[in-house]
């Protein structure tokens, strides 16, 4: 087999799954620390008195850079100007150094000390959320990035043959990260004698062999590039500011992001809160809260390359991104009804959910280098991951509030 990825990589479909698995390893332990604190959500406020609206500014901190900074947009374009292989290696940096402000921040400070700063008036905030909400916003911008470097390099690989399939095992990987965020950190904290950092500490080290894996990913593209060079393949379209005006022009570009601002918006802070929900709405018991929400990674992992080898072979992307939508309509009805109260109908409701949230993804990310130059493919994909964070930012900062106005939790 070796002997095979050696004599042509371009041809090899061992080296395109390497690449992807490779690649998509980085990307999981991304995911995996995205959602480490989430359900360490009760620890947090028996530990450290953390309320709902601390909670929901820590997790809106995701954005904060990515939005107001318009960093995920450069990020974007780093990647269409510098290359796929520059771009994760600083995304995975830049994850690093904002998780570490993270762990300092949960491990290391007091949790009692408070700062006073002036933001559209004074404002009095726990130095410790703030410092772990700046860390978690700095290390989304990597993480964001790292998303969209995942997805350019896999239209690379796999242009023309099992696109659509290949990026579905791309989310699956993310999924699997988000699985493991909702089932490890507990029994990790647990056996650190309720320690809330060492889950992130954790994930550092796992983030450190993701790294490890990107490194074998840039090897196999080296000499990609070299073989397409001797071939007189070489790209010669490059990245210019101005492509940026072309992109805004296509309709069906903004079609794509705005379904994945309110798809996403509805889905990803969800996660966040739904060990909450199960425990409130649905009566679970605080040791089994976490199994229900986590159907709903697991149940992704085979339906996002399922539909998205359906979308390679029979096309139709646009009808199951509309089914896909519909279905999570249905769910948050689902969900809101008061007397739908049951765990089963928590178990039925996340179940539609994961279908839902697998025909979408598996339909949007392969349609857009179908509008899209490659050229352009960073700068798009980051646009769309733009618009779609002003949902994941301010949507749980919503719910903090929400939950603290007429929720039942103590504050
Ligand atoms: C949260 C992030 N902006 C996002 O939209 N992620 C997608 C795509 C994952 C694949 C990235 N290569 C998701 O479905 O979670």
């Amino acid at each position: 087999m070796v002997e095979k990825i050696q004599r042509k990589m371009s041809e090899s479909r061992s080296a395109r799954w390497i690449v992807l698995l490779m690649v998509s390893l980085t990307m999981m332990c991304g995911y995996f620390l995205t959602d480490v604190l989430a359900p360490l959500k009760g620890l947090l406020i028996e530990l450290f008195h953390w309320d709902n609206t601390d909670f929901g500014l820590f997790n809106s901190g995701y954005g904060w850079f990515n939005i107001f900074l318009l960093m995920l947009i450069f990020g974007g374009m780093v990647l269409d100007k510098l290359g796929a292989r520059f771009t994760g290696v600083l995304s995975v940096g830049v994850m690093l150094v904002g998780i570490g402000i993270k762990y300092y921040a949960i491990g290391f400070m007091d949790p009692s000390r408070t700062v006073d700063f002036w933001f559209f008036g004074a404002q009095t905030l726990k130095a410790q959320v703030l410092a772990a909400s700046l860390g978690y916003a700095l290390f989304a911008v990597g993480y964001e990035t790292i998303g969209i470097t995942a997805n350019k390099i896999v239209v690379r690989w796999f242009k023309g043959r099992e696109l659509a399939f290949a990026l579905g095992m791309n989310v699956a990987f993310a999924r699997m990260g988000t699985f493991l965020a909702l089932a490890l950190p507990l029994p990790i904290a647990k056996a650190f004698g309720n320690s809330v950092s060492t889950p992130i500490l954790f994930g550092m080290i796992l983030l450190l062999l993701g790294f490890l894996t990107f490194l074998v990913y840039i090897v196999m593209d080296r000499r990609l590039d070299s073989e397409r060079a001797q071939e007189g393949l070489a790209d010669d379209e490059r990245f210019r500011f101005r492509d940026i005006f072309s992109i805004f022009r296509i309709r069906a570009f903004w079609y794509i992001a705005l379904l994945c601002l309110l798809f996403y918006a509805a889905v990803h802070p969800f996660v966040k809160f739904a060990v909450d929900l199960v425990v409130q709405k649905f009566g679970v018991a605080g040791e089994y809260s976490g199994l229900i929400p986590s159907l709903l990674p697991v149940g992704t992992l085979v339906l996002t390359p399922l539909f998205g080898s359906i979308y390679d072979r029979r096309g139709k992307g646009a009808s199951m991104m509309i089914w896909g939508a519909l279905m999570l309509v249905f769910v948050y009805a689902g969900f809101a009804i008061p007397w739908v109260d049951h765990w089963a109908a928590a178990v039925v409701l996340v179940i539609i959910l994961g279908v839902a949230f697998s025909l979408v993804p598996s339909a949007m990310w392969p349609s857009v280098p179908k509008i899209i130059p490659e050229h352009e493919l960073g700068t798009a994909y980051a646009l769309i991951f733009w618009v779609q964070n002003w949902g994941l930012a301010g949507v749980p900062l919503l719910i903090g509030w929400a939950l603290d106005k007429w929720g039942t939790l103590p504050p």
